[in-house]
């Protein structure tokens, strides 16, 4: 990982909310804040630009401690929902705007407003009015505009939300080019947890004001701290079990109806350490196998069944859990009320100590 540019640890006190966070943001990372409505996200957002105090804690950023500095002096962008342009301007009145502010000498920023154009294929749209772009140009200029004064960091704040899915898919893949074209330092708060996967080095997942875990997408993906994360990425089915140590390192797994099945893994290291006790198993709906050939699985009974063109989504009832499944189109021919037989492809197991919050 590059050099820390942002670290921060704050505390902001509403009549009915508190926001404890500690968190830190790399040099030239692209840094998702994800999690669900009122958890905190832009109130975050809002601290790190300096439009709202923190009541204690610090903001460092780039080694200067920012916390009492004014929004202007904090050279961080800000990318808002409604994207905050002036409709009486021209495209290329807007993303100049800033640089206007900042007194950078003509020549210069004819250079960085080109540059911008080019880089966003603005060119041909340069003169036009802002009332007369698509939702998507306009959101071209939007970052074009942020970008322009060279901000230590951009904070976008659900960038894409006024956009059709189709065009929402298109910026957001850009998005990533761009930031990792110009070397900048990305914060990006989306309600889409897919989005957030797809685009981010790494993520932070927020609850009741709390960071609850940063991590990597495929480690918020397979190894989720809690059942709350395993639940807010993606379908986690949790099935509980009882965990016992067998000899030999083996930990034998029993679901709750014993009835069903046991089965053994043996943990590797660096995999998961598990002592004996009462677990839920995250099982995510696409480690759900159905078995043609033999019968000796869990027995799941179907209870429905959505075609969704490329897979099949079902819902099975494995002992008195219902369980989410994603197969293949080979089995969009099942019924509800059918037994199947069915496996867990699971490459590493993950286990959530069953005292726990639950979703
Ligand atoms: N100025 C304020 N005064 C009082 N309460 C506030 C203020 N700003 C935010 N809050 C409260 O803080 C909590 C967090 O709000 P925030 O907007 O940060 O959440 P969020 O995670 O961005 O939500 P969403 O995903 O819905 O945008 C909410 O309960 C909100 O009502």
């Amino acid at each position: 990982m590059n050099e820390i540019l942002l670290q921060m640890a704050v505390q902001k006190k509403y009549p009915e909310f508190r926001l404890q966070a500690e968190l830190g943001v790399a040099q030239d990372e692209f840094f998702a804040l994800v999690g669900p409505s009122g958890c905190g996200k832009t109130t975050l957002l809002r601290l790190i630009s300096g439009l709202e105090r923190p009541d204690s804690g610090r903001i460092i950023l780039g080694g200067e401690d920012i916390t009492k500095l004014p929004p202007s002096r904090r050279r961080i962008g800000m990318v808002f929902q409604d994207y905050a342009l002036f409709p009486h301007l021209s495209v290329y009145q807007n993303i100049e705007y800033g640089l206007k502010v900042q007194r950078l000498p003509g020549k210069e920023r004819r250079k960085r407003v080109s540059e911008l154009l080019a880089l966003f294929h603005l060119e041909e749209l340069a003169s036009r009015k802002i009332d007369r772009l698509s939702g998507g140009e306009r959101q071209r200029v939007a970052l074009a505009r942020s970008l322009a004064p060279r901000p230590f960091l951009l904070l976008l704040d659900e960038p894409f939300s006024s956009l059709d899915f189709l065009l929402r898919q298109q910026l957001a893949g850009e998005l990533k080019q761009w930031q990792k074209e110009l070397g900048a330092t990305f914060i990006f708060v989306s309600h889409q947890q897919e989005e957030a996967l797809a685009l981010s080095d790494r993520l932070a997942v927020m609850k009741n004001g709390r960071v609850v875990q940063i991590a990597d997408p495929r480690t918020i993906y397979e190894e989720p701290v809690d059942s709350f994360v395993a639940s807010f990425f993606g379908e986690a089915n949790l099935l509980p079990v009882r965990v016992t140590m067998d000899p030999g390192a083996k930990l034998a797994i029993a679901f709750e109806d014993t009835r069903l099945a046991h089965f053994e893994y043996t943990p590797e290291p660096p995999g998961q350490k598990c002592t004996p006790g009462d677990y839920w198993l995250v099982v995510r709906p696409e480690e759900i196998v159905l078995e043609t050939e033999s019968r000796s699985g869990i027995s799941a009974e179907v209870l429905n069944l959505d075609y969704l063109g490329y897979l099949v989504r079902l819902d099975l009832l494995i002992g008195a859990t219902r369980m989410r499944a994603l197969v293949g189109k080979e089995h969009a021919f099942l019924r509800p009320e059918e037994r199947v037989s069915c496996r867990f492809r699971l490459n590493k197991p993950r286990f959530i100590p069953r005292n726990g919050y639950t979703g």
